[in-house]
């Protein structure tokens, strides 16, 4: 019997101060078992996977910012030792984390067995899920196909160089004017990249570089922080009694939204006004305008998802939803990954020349070139040290997903409805998969490595994900990135001040979203 039910029934009888004693019996029985579920890990019958004591994980999440890499070698490495799995206890419950590549494949690949955890649907009330809404991102099966035929169209297509001129060469002016001074790289690099964003999404112009106390990127700052409050995210019926800084925090949801739904109210009433789009627009189009394109496609009754089946047309609801995670997706993942290879390269000076005469060698030493579409080609190093940047410095640590059915990996047998999660660090940190992992070596991503420098695991390089649900924006975020890195490796040096802490260690949050808290570097024009 529910145990507030007994409490009650055990109110009930005439003697009230007898009652009264039974249930706070039953009460403090209740909230024992309940530490106990926290504390004792679900046995499961999983066939005696590894576990992490809970407090060992409490000690490490109350230390703050100390490091998803201090975490990974001293904690979850210790404990997982070779069985490629291990279970912990994470935001309120037990899941467990898979770091073999024969484990991650099968995540990877059996997208029906291993589903997208719907949080929308688990946390009604819930803030963070809601600021992108009714997207693709929280769907499985058919809804998730339906979803990705229409969004598909918008990401597969040709990223002209010039797309990223205008916010990428403003933001490499802005930090010249700020290079006196240790930069902090996060910050700018959320300015530039929300620029980006607004520029090659929507057409939109956010001005946040332009403008350090950027209103509306305060706004959206807020909102992520909303998003990954763990606090919230622990307990998310406090969201139903909001107060303070969460109920601001409420508000600029609805701005956002009420932003959000006015572009798209303007575009779908001009695009229904217009002529199809010719090649070269289409070239140039922003997202949301391919976005309605093939929005207006599924009107036919025409179109078709992987599985042959008529694709239904976004509701207004979906289309904002979708927008909006455009925007959660594509911002702090690149601003991070931008300032950990500022980081990385300030570490290896010797990388940086390199990395910086291939950049001299196709643009030429001009302070005002900017790469052509086939100079771009000629500067792939640049992806080389993005993906190592991101091997070492994976800015989403864990992948999760929901198990549909039982699972067997290996020995183990994992039950319906578990959490698993492919916890990228520890295979990225792998020396089986990555010989010396600590070092930075972008060539190990190469086509034509040498020998020494075997070529990588399939699903042990895991930033992106991988398989069918890999992410959509990898290909726009690594242009963007290898157009951003040239010009920063022609316009300046760099390295961290003395007493940064960074040469030794990389501070960050350890779990969530990896960031490099309190980066800040010293660099110095070329011009
Ligand atoms: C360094 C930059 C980026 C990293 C590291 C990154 C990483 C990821 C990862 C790991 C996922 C999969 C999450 C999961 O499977 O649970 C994902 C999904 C996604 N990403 Fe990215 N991302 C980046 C940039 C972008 C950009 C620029 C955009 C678009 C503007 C974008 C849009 C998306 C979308 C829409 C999804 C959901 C796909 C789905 O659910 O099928 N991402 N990203």
């Amino acid at each position: 019997m529910d145990p507030i039910v007994a409490a009650a029934d055990l109110l009930r009888p005439a003697v009230p101060g007898v009652a009264w004693v039974w249930a706070l019996v039953v009460c403090a029985l209740y909230a024992l078992y309940r530490v106990g579920r926290v504390l004792v890990p679900p046995s499961n019958n999983d066939g005696g996977v590894p576990h992490i004591p809970v407090h060992k994980t409490l000690q490490w999440m109350t230390k703050g910012a100390i490091g998803r890499y201090e975490v990974s070698q001293k904690l979850d490495k210790v404990y997982t030792q070779d069985a490629g799995i291990v279970k912990a206890w994470m935001f309120g419950g037990w899941a467990y984390k898979v770091s073999k590549a024969e484990y991650a494949r099968k995540l990877f690949v059996q997208t029906d067995l291993f589903q997208k955890v719907n949080i929308r649907k688990m946390m009604p009330h819930n803030l963070g899920p809601r600021v992108s809404g009714e997207s693709l991102t929280f769907e499985n099966g058919d809804a998730y196909r339906s979803h990705r035929a229409i969004v598909g169209p918008a990401f597969r297509r040709a990223w002209p160089s010039s797309l990223f001129k205008k916010p990428l060469v403003e933001l490499i002016d802005v930090m010249e004017r700020d290079s006196v001074r240790p930069l902090d790289v996060l910050t700018l690099f959320r300015r530039g990249t929300l620029d980006v964003l607004g520029h090659i999404i929507m057409s939109y112009d956010f001005g946040a570089l332009r403008d350090p106390d950027n209103k509306q990127r305060a706004m959206y700052d807020s909102l992520l922080e909303a998003m990954l409050h763990p606090v919230y995210n622990m307990f998310p019926w406090l969201d139903l009694i909001a107060m303070g800084q969460r109920a601001k925090q409420w508000d600029y949801l609805e701005h956002f939204h009420t932003f959000i739904d006015s572009i798209v109210d303007d575009r779908l009433k001009e695009m229904e006004q217009r002529p199809p789009l010719t090649e070269e627009e289409r070239n140039n189009a922003d997202l949301l305008t391919l976005l309605l394109e093939s929005h207006f496609m599924t009107k036919s009754g025409k179109m078709l998802d992987d599985r042959n089946k008529v694709v239904a047309p976004l509701t207004r609801a979906q289309l904002q939803g979708n927008v909006g995670l455009f925007y959660v997706a594509g911002y702090d993942t690149t601003a991070n990954s931008l300032s950990y290879v500022m980081l990385e390269l300030a570490r290896r000076p010797d990388i940086q020349q390199k990395a910086r005469d291939i950049v001299l060698q196709v643009l030429g030493n001009h302070k005002d070139a900017y790469p052509t579409d086939e100079q771009l080609k000629e500067l792939g190093y640049m992806d080389l040290i993005v993906k190592e940047t991101l091997r070492k410095n994976s800015i989403l640590a864990e992948i999760r997903r929901r198990l549909s059915a039982p699972v067997q990996l290996g020995p183990y047998t994992l039950p319906q409805g578990a959490i698993v999660s492919v916890d990228t660090w520890a295979i990225h940190y792998n020396p089986e998969y990555f010989p010396e992992p600590d070092r930075f070596v972008p060539e190990r991503f190469a086509e034509d490595k040498s020998a020494e420098l075997k070529g990588v695991v399939p699903f042990t390089f895991t930033p992106f994900s991988n398989g069918s649900r890999q992410c959509i924006g990898m290909k726009f975020s690594l242009i963007e990135q290898r157009i951003a890195i040239s010009l920063l490796l022609l316009r300046f040096e760099w390295t961290l001040p003395k007493n940064s802490p960074f040469w030794s260690a990389t501070p960050a949050a350890p779990a969530g979203l990896i960031s490099p808290v309190g980066l800040m570097v010293d660099i110095k024009s070329r011009f």
